[in-house]
């Protein structure tokens, strides 16, 4: 077992470059297991470069990052790296034709590929784990609905039901309700933390929201210019910090009038 001090998410001076552009600049920092962790920043400040990254999807210039003491390099195999990383985006990444069942039983597709996956609402046993994750995102009565008629909220549970299937030690999420009203964004949130809580897993991710980083995550890691402008659990965070992070210029560009 491990224990509640591991180290999931390990980052070290890591640097990117777009051309000449610096989208993160050395940054450094670890999450432990069971961490809620929300990226905030201003537009542009490096949050998807980020998560990305964290992902294995980018790769960054300078600087090692370990999966739970994983190497990055190490970390090429389609099936380890969906035990453990899952990733939510805002555009819920789901097959619109498919019915909402084959959706969720797609989170075995890294285990299955595509043809198992599709086969397998004949396997009694996927198709009853399948049908326990529609429920606890309260979806069971949609399971053969085809997913695209879903509404936004909906669609994001069954990109969460599907989560439930795949079972990864680390969920990545990329401004999972920018798209959702503010109803359904606090539904979605507090469902998503409430599932990465029973499922003892470990969550980053980023939000342009600063009251819903407060309301559901336990630390906070402001990233500005592709730096990390503070990292701290979230009732150190002060509105003072939050009003420097998001302000346009420094406070020095104005000092001299
Ligand atoms: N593929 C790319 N090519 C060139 N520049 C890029 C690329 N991806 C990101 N950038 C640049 O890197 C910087 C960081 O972008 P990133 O998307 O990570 O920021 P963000 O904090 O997620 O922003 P937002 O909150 O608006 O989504 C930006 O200046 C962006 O223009």
């Amino acid at each position: 077992m491990l224990s509640s001090s591991t180290e999931m998410i390990t980052v070290k001076n890591i640097s990117k470059y777009y051309e000449r552009k610096i989208a993160l600049s050395s940054l450094s920092f670890s999450i432990n297991k069971g961490e809620l962790v929300a990226l905030i920043g201003p537009s542009g400040a490096g949050k998807t470069t980020l998560l990305n990254t964290l992902a294995t999807i980018v790769k960054p210039d300078e600087g090692f990052l370990t999966i739970t003491g994983i190497p990055f390099e190490k970390l090429t195999n389609r099936k380890l790296l969906a035990k453990k990383i899952g990733i939510i985006r805002q555009q819920f990444d789901l097959v619109g034709q498919l019915s909402v069942i084959h959706n969720v039983l797609a989170g075995r597709l890294a285990d299955w590929g595509l043809f198992k996956s599709l086969l397998s609402l004949l396997l009694p046993q996927e198709k009853e784990a399948a049908l326990k994750a529609l429920e606890r995102v309260g979806l069971s009565d949609k399971k053969l609905e085809q997913t695209a008629k879903l509404s936004g909220g909906e669609q994001q549970r069954v990109a969460l039901a599907r989560l439930l299937l795949q079972k990864p030690e680390i969920i990545l999420a990329d401004e999972p309700v920018a798209s959702l009203d503010p109803a359904r964004a606090e539904d979605i949130l507090s469902m998503l933390t409430t599932l990465v809580k029973e499922e003892n897993q470990t969550l980053v991710t980023s939000l342009h929201s600063v009251e819903y980083a407060r309301k559901y995550f336990t630390r906070i890691i402001a990233i500005k210019n592709g730096q990390v402008f503070f990292d701290l659990p979230v009732h150190e965070v002060s509105d003072s910090l939050l009003a420097h992070l998001y302000q346009l210029k420094e406070q020095s560009d104005h000092d001299e009038s």
